[in-house]
């Protein structure tokens, strides 16, 4: 492990797998791999003290950051999530995916992600306007359209946005849309960013699984996580008539071997906050959820839920990966190790942030597209990217990860080569 002194990363913790993740693709990068190190560590990295008054009247103090892993391709671009188990190991890992990620769908941006270690479910909204609003403010001396593009990710939606949008461009005096994306439509949002992640994680399964020759109408899927990208990527592949067999959230593990209603599982969410007591399906241990019997398997929660033990456990053929660093570097060697194949989540879930680069041209120029006209941009670009990435993986007969992260830190260190290193 490389000695930073802010952090210590083990081998399976989210800063540690994106590191052995680096290691791998060292070997692929040919004489650029001299400039490797500066994947290494991030470029700058801001903890914020996050103070204020609560309803009943007390003063909590919150732990916030935000993680500029790269600037070299442009301006950073990342999401903010709001978690109890936010750290700055898990932010730095986060923000170097970012970076990855970005550069494998050729979008002209570095990376950077942010956070606050704060379990959203127990504020009001007006605490949770002001815990954003002051984070905001905090971190207002790093973002800025041109410097940094916060967006959405665990826990946090457009009304956050909004929020964020607002305290920028009141600090600076003038409205600043292009500050962060994944905001409302009157505020300068674009169509077809909420669905983009889940829509991304549909388009690259369906490329993955005609190489693959996993019929869509055959395919059982099971679905870890069902916010954002897990409902939006179910749901789509459903309507394409794959069956959705298992669905997991924090309220439990529902299965169903004949395919569940989305429709009806969506609204029953809509209404309780969760799958758990779902009428269309059976409740299954948690645990089991890794024993189902499925040709896709998309992990849509949180990092570090394909260990080793639950990837020897796995029946599936596809592993999709939806959410940011679900798999450890010991669970992706089971994996391969039993052919499994894993689409890396820096292509599978690159739609979001892909239709918020769309978002920030849109604000840029005062001119908006139509969703049609959206969507179309995103297909084109993802399976693109997805093909230029699957012809790495069949030249160098590398993973797809290996492959994603060959085409992408290509890119990242052509460009540090190109800029230099003196002011
Ligand atoms: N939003 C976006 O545009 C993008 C998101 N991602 C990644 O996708 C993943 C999901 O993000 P998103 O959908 O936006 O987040 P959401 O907050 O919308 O949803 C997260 C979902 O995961 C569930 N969940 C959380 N922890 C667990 C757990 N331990 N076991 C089972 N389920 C769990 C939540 O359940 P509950 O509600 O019950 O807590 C919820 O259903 C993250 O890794 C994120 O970084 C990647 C690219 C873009
Ligand atoms: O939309 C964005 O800018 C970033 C989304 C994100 O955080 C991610 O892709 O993980």
């Amino acid at each position: 492990m490389p000695n930073l002194s802010f952090v210590t990363p083990t081998r399976n913790s989210p800063w540690g797998t994106y590191l052995s993740q680096i290691d791998a693709v060292e070997p692929y990068l040919g004489k650029l791999a001299r400039w490797v190190e500066t994947l290494r560590r991030p470029k700058r990295a801001l903890i914020v003290d996050i103070p204020v008054e609560l309803d009943n009247g007390t003063i909590a103090h919150y732990e916030g950051y935000r993680v500029q892993h790269s600037l070299t391709r442009g301006p950073g671009k990342g999401g903010v999530r709001y978690h109890p188990d936010v750290t700055l190991e898990e932010v730095m890992a986060l923000s170097a995916w970012m970076t990855i990620k970005n550069a494998a769908v050729n979008l002209p941006y570095g990376g950077a992600k942010g956070g606050i270690r704060i379990d959203p479910k127990q504020c009001s909204l007006k605490e949770l306007e002001k815990i954003t609003r002051r984070y905001t403010s905090e971190i207002g001396i790093i973002i800025g359209p041109q410097q940094d593009i916060p967006a959405p990710d665990v826990n946090t939606n457009g009304q956050i946005m909004a929020w964020m949008m607002d305290t920028y461009s009141m600090n600076v005096g003038a409205t600043a849309t292009g500050v962060v994306t994944g905001k409302p439509i009157p505020l300068g949002g674009s169509l077809g960013r909420v669905a983009a992640t889940g829509r991304g994680v549909f388009v690259v399964g369906r490329e993955a699984m005609r190489r693959l020759n996993i019929g869509m109408d055959s395919a059982r899927i099971a679905v870890q996580g069902f916010g954002n990208v897990g409902s939006v990527a179910a749901k789509m592949f459903a309507a394409h008539g794959a069956k959705i067999v298992a669905v997991q959230d924090h309220t439990g593990t529902i299965h169903n071997d004949s395919g569940m209603d989305m429709s009806a599982l969506l609204e029953h969410v809509a209404q309780t906050g969760g799958v758990g007591g779902f009428k269309g399906a059976d409740k299954i241990d948690n645990e089991n959820f890794w024993d189902v019997k499925t040709d896709v398997l998309i992990p849509a929660a949180l990092e570090g839920q394909i260990t080793a033990e639950r990837a020897r456990r796995l029946h599936t053929r596809l592993v999709l990966e939806g959410a940011n660093g679900p798999t450890t570097p010991d669970g992706d060697q089971v994996l391969a190790e039993r052919n499994i194949v894993v689409v890396p989540d820096v292509i599978a879930n690159a739609g979001g942030v892909t239709v918020s680069y769309f978002e920030w041209v849109q604000d840029f120029s005062s001119f908006f597209w139509t969703e049609d006209e959206i969507n179309v941009r995103l297909d084109q670009i993802i399976i693109g990217a997805f093909k230029g990435i699957w012809e790495t993986h069949e030249k160098h007969k590398i993973s797809l990860r290996t492959a994603a992260f060959t085409v992408a830190c290509t890119r990242v260190l052509q460009a540090r080569e190109e800029r230099g290193l003196y002011p």
